[in-house]
């Protein structure tokens, strides 16, 4: 792959990341079942002001309008994920035809636009109704996985031709089981490796039925955040090697290798079960790429009251951080998809999340004033996959998060990641100074960065 000095290869794709519950609104709407990001919102006290996903972006009805907005941004791809709970309310079973028919309209919708869809089956809205049978705790999830991702393949592998299994399963294993400050809301050393096992059993039976009928691309989303340690001690390194197999080995190691991080055991102790070979084995199936969600780096000591990985971070003064207080740092990218691609066999790589969230007020006049940090970071950032690919990384394509000002999760709307500002009195969209810039860089694919 040769990667031209001053731009992106011309296969290069362009796009835009959303979530279904951060930006839909009507969860409940034409015979959606309960998700359990819908449960956790609305029990009290778990999300900042005790906001929730009912209404959102309003995407649910706006989409066209919104699609529109991504025409105009000259947007060639569109991340978004697909509501288990709206295409099976009960989670298995049952197919509601009114969920398949919100995802066909949108589907077909993009594909008029000349907007290439790609899919994500999972981004945290477990349906509460297999929450209630033990959710990624119970086994038998990976086959419930499977038959939803069946019937989400049939319905549209002849339309969607890049689909991932899982957004990011360390943020459920570890802050849905683990400490409990996202959905299911649990706190337990014992859960967190159970959910993780099975997560990545359902990934591995999902990519298993996708290659029986599957024409096209499948792979998995994870979150890397390279660990750098604070010092050269023995303690501060130890600490770095748990945090890095805790949350970057975790889930792309068995995966991609067929086998979990030797330091989980050190993190888990007696809680970190000897999984049958056998499960390693089905998880291990091969995938076509690795998606890449990239924001920050690192820097971490040794922290023997930190429960439980005994490492803590270390924040980096004199340097410039985003409204998450996650610190800018461009280089960790590069180092991120060079470390993929030596430790895991070069596979093909999408950066399937990057952005920042930072403060945009909308002035009085109804303008958004985009905060000039935004266009920094995706310039910065996005130079930081060119460096890579120059290095000899395959980087596909590169997907910004996100499209709209969304429900950031537990912290409700009181962060915003978007390049189109959404008021969400109003719902009106404005697009940010961010989404100007970005489309000066699809444009012109990366040269004017
Ligand atoms: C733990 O940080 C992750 O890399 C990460 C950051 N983010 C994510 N994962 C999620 O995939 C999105 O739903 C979030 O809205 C987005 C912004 O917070």
């Amino acid at each position: 792959m040769t990667v031209p000095t001053n731009r992106f290869p011309d296969d290069f794709v362009w796009g835009c990341a959303t979530s279904a519950y951060q930006i839909e609104g009507s969860p409940l709407a034409d015979g959606a079942g309960m998700n359990v990001w819908h449960r956790f919102s609305h029990t009290r006290g778990r999300v900042v002001n005790d906001e929730n996903g009912d209404i959102a972006c309003d995407h649910y009805r706006r989409y066209e309008s919104d699609i529109e907005l991504m025409k105009q941004l000259g947007l060639q791809a569109y991340r978004f994920s697909i509501a288990w709970s709206r295409i099976l309310p009960e989670g298995t079973g049952r197919v509601n035809p009114a969920g398949l028919g919100f995802y066909e309209r949108l589907v077909d919708r993009l594909l008029e636009k000349g907007i290439q869809p790609t899919a994500t089956l999972f981004h945290w809205d477990l349906p509460v109704a297999l929450d209630d049978r033990g959710g990624w705790l119970n086994r038998d999830i990976a086959g419930w996985f499977a038959d939803y991702a069946e019937s989400v393949f049939r319905r549209f592998d002849d339309r969607i031709k890049l689909w991932a299994t899982l957004n990011e399963p360390w943020v459920v294993s570890d802050n849905g089981y683990l400490h409990g400050t996202a959905a299911p809301g649990h706190r337990s050393l014992f859960e967190a490796p159970i959910a993780t096992h099975n997560l990545m059993r359902a990934h591995g039976a999902a990519v298993q039925a996708y290659r029986a009928t599957g024409r096209h691309q499948i792979g998995l989303v994870v979150n890397i955040e390279p660990k750098y340690p604070a010092s050269t001690s023995s303690e501060d390194v130890a600490a770095t090697r748990r945090a890095e197999a805790q949350m970057n080995r975790q889930f792309i190691e068995p995966a991609m290798l067929g086998r979990y991080p030797e330091e989980l055991r050190d993190v888990f102790g007696e809680a970190w079960p000897d999984w049958p070979a056998s499960d390693v084995e089905q998880i291990r199936q091969p995938i076509d790429f690795i998606g890449l969600n990239y924001y920050t780096r690192a820097v971490v000591r040794n922290d023997p009251g930190a429960w439980p990985l005994r490492a803590a971070p270390v924040r980096q003064s004199q340097v410039a951080h985003t409204e998450m207080g996650w610190e800018v740092f461009p280089q960790g990218l590069t180092d991120t998809l060079l470390w993929i691609k030596d430790r895991y066999g070069a596979p093909p790589i999408y950066v399937t999340e990057n952005g920042a969230a930072f403060a945009d007020p909308a002035t009085a006049a109804g303008d958004v004033l985009d905060d000039p940090r935004r266009v920094e970071y995706f310039r910065t950032h996005i130079r930081a996959v060119h460096d890579a690919m120059r290095a000899g990384v395959d980087v596909r394509g590169y997907f910004a998060w996100s499209m709209l000002d969304n429900f950031e999760w537990a912290l409700g709307y009181s962060k915003r990641f978007g390049i189109i500002h959404v008021d969400y009195a109003t719902q009106k969209r404005t697009p940010k100074a961010s989404a100007t810039f970005y489309s000066g860089v699809i444009a012109s694919n990366g040269a004017v960065l």
